[in-house]
């Protein structure tokens, strides 16, 4: 048996960082990776997705720029696409695999599970360490519908492998990779979203949910709620879905995109006193330690909101912990998108949120019409959204719908992180004609005189 100083399991966006700075300060360190180098961030999630929908979105904007009176012919080079994509996917692999062995660490490619106490196993190799940091991410959940597993299903891990454009895409799921991958309607594909609740994006503000459903129905795309599958048959390179409602859709592809689970299957845990919660996430403490002492895990597998940034975030932290600072992760400001079109710029408490925690709090909202810059570019969709604590006048969160609300959301995380109050935003003088013009406008609605919010409004 080898001895290190740290083991990494899993290749994702903390265990990368973390393992390749303690071998760069001198430290002996193994990290296994099963898969593509990287994880899901760059192999199959948000690199080759927002590739992707660079593609979609300019074909999408070409169309939509009809009302501003241009007329665009548009033809998809469907190849050339996905090539762009898997390049760009190809091009961070390999940063990452230069990066880990130029920081000298040592990369076992194969699964790894524990089989001892701190001593992990995987390809032949067996290691005892007295630090070890899972980083093993989700997988998709595949639901069990009878015909699916006979099927050449698509998930996230295998749509970007395409070659040629499905011309019907049938998508299971209404969160954010249906959402996102869905919008694949604008290359061409005439898509179908089969949902089981009442409507898209269903842990956001409903009126969220209604500004996606109108994009979507502007894109063409056919919604189908309050429905399940109960049959899937694949004859002739065709897909029928049979709907509890009796309805049949039939495509060329079918994406599931149904949630994920996390991968801690194969990890072999309890062997050295890992616990996971029922749902398989494992365990951590406010320093994500787990319920071994010295085995820490970070990211997705530790149940921390899914997004890279986050996981990103969990190896600075844990690092200066590690490191002998006293830092928890307890104390962040997050906020998230969804790239569609248009975006949704997501941080901190809804009103509602707020108020199930027994906050004063109130929000204001100011819609798309009320927008110089959205009136003049023509993106009638959408609105921004703040809430406040009406007690000590601190900003508790945002809700940005429109046009790259994904940029335009870090004024509030920076605010928020600053702890400052809505009057910061009230009094900033923002330029003019801009979207960020309108958050000062946003928070001038609070101040409740009669006065123009910005110029021309
Ligand atoms: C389609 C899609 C789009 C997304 N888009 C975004 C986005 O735009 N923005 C955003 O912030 N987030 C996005 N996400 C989420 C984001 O990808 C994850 O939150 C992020 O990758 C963090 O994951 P992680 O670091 O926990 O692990 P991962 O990146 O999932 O990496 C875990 C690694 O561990 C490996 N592994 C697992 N088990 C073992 C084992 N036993 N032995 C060895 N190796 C193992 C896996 O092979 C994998 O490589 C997206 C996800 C998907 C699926
Ligand atoms: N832009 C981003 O940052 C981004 C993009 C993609 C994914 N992600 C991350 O990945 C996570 C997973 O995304 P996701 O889209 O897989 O999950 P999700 O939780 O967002 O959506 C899952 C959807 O599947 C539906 N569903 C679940 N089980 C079903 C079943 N048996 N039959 C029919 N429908 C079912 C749910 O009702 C929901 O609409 C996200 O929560 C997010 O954290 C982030």
């Amino acid at each position: 048996m080898e001895t290190a100083d740290v083991i990494v399991i899993g290749s994702g966006q903390g265990g990368v960082p973390l393992a390749a700075d303690f071998a760069k300060a001198g430290r002996n360190v193994v990290l296994f990776e099963r898969d593509a180098l990287g994880g899901s961030c760059i192999n199959y999630g948000c690199t080759p997705s927002k590739a992707f929908l660079a593609a979609a979105h300019a074909a999408g904007r070409a169309r939509q720029a009809a009302k501003l009176g241009i007329h665009a012919h548009v033809e998809i080079d469907f190849y050339t696409v996905m090539e762009r994509v898997r390049s760009i996917r190809s091009q961070f692999n390999q940063g990452t695999k230069r990066r880990l062995e130029s920081a000298g660490v040592r990369v076992v490619c194969a699964e790894a599970a524990f089989t001892g106490e701190r001593t992990v196993s995987g390809g032949g190799v067996t290691v005892q360490a007295p630090i070890i940091v899972i980083n093993t991410g989700t997988s998709s959940t595949i639901p069990d519908i009878p015909g699916l597993a006979e099927t050449p299903y698509l998930t996230n891990r295998n749509f970007f492998d395409l070659q040629q454009i499905p011309p019907r895409l049938l998508v299971v799921g209404g969160g954010y990779i249906a959402l996102e991958l869905g919008q694949m309607a604008r290359l061409g594909s005439q898509t179908e979203l089969i949902v089981r609740g009442d409507r898209l994006l269903a842990q956001e503000e409903s009126d969220v949910s209604a500004v996606l459903a109108d994009a979507f129905k502007q894109d063409g795309i056919g919604l189908h709620f309050n429905v399940t599958v109960q049959q899937v048959a694949y004859t002739n390179d065709v897909f029928a879905l049979t709907l509890n409602n009796g309805e049949v859709l039939n495509g060329e592809a079918l994406l599931i995109a149904t949630g994920r689970k996390p991968n801690t299957g194969a990890l072999n845990s309890a062997v050295t006193g890992v616990e996971l919660d029922a749902q398989g996430f494992i365990k951590i403490d406010d320093q994500f330690q787990t319920t071994c002492a010295g085995i820490y895990a970070i990211g997705d597998a530790a149940k921390q909101p899914a997004f890279t940034h986050v996981s990103w975030e969990d190896y600075r932290r844990l690092k200066a912990i590690l490191c002998g600072e006293q830092r928890t992760r307890n104390d962040r400001v997050l906020g998230y998108a969804v790239y569609t079109e248009p975006q949704v710029g997501r941080v901190g408490m809804t009103l509602e949120q707020a108020q199930k925690q027994g906050i004063s709090a109130r929000e204001v909202t100011l819609p798309m019409a009320h927008i110089a810059r959205s009136i003049e570019w023509g993106h009638d969709l959408g609105f921004y959204r703040m809430v406040i604590d009406t007690q000590t006048n601190s900003i508790l969160g945002a809700t940005l719908v429109g046009y790259e609300t994904a940029e335009l959301v870090h004024v509030f995380l920076s605010l928020m992180e600053a702890k400052a109050t809505w009057q910061v935003l009230e009094q900033s003088v923002h330029i003019h004609p801009t979207y960020g013009e309108a958050l000062p406008s946003l928070a001038r609605l609070l101040v409740g005189d009669n006065m123009p919010t910005c110029p021309n409004m």
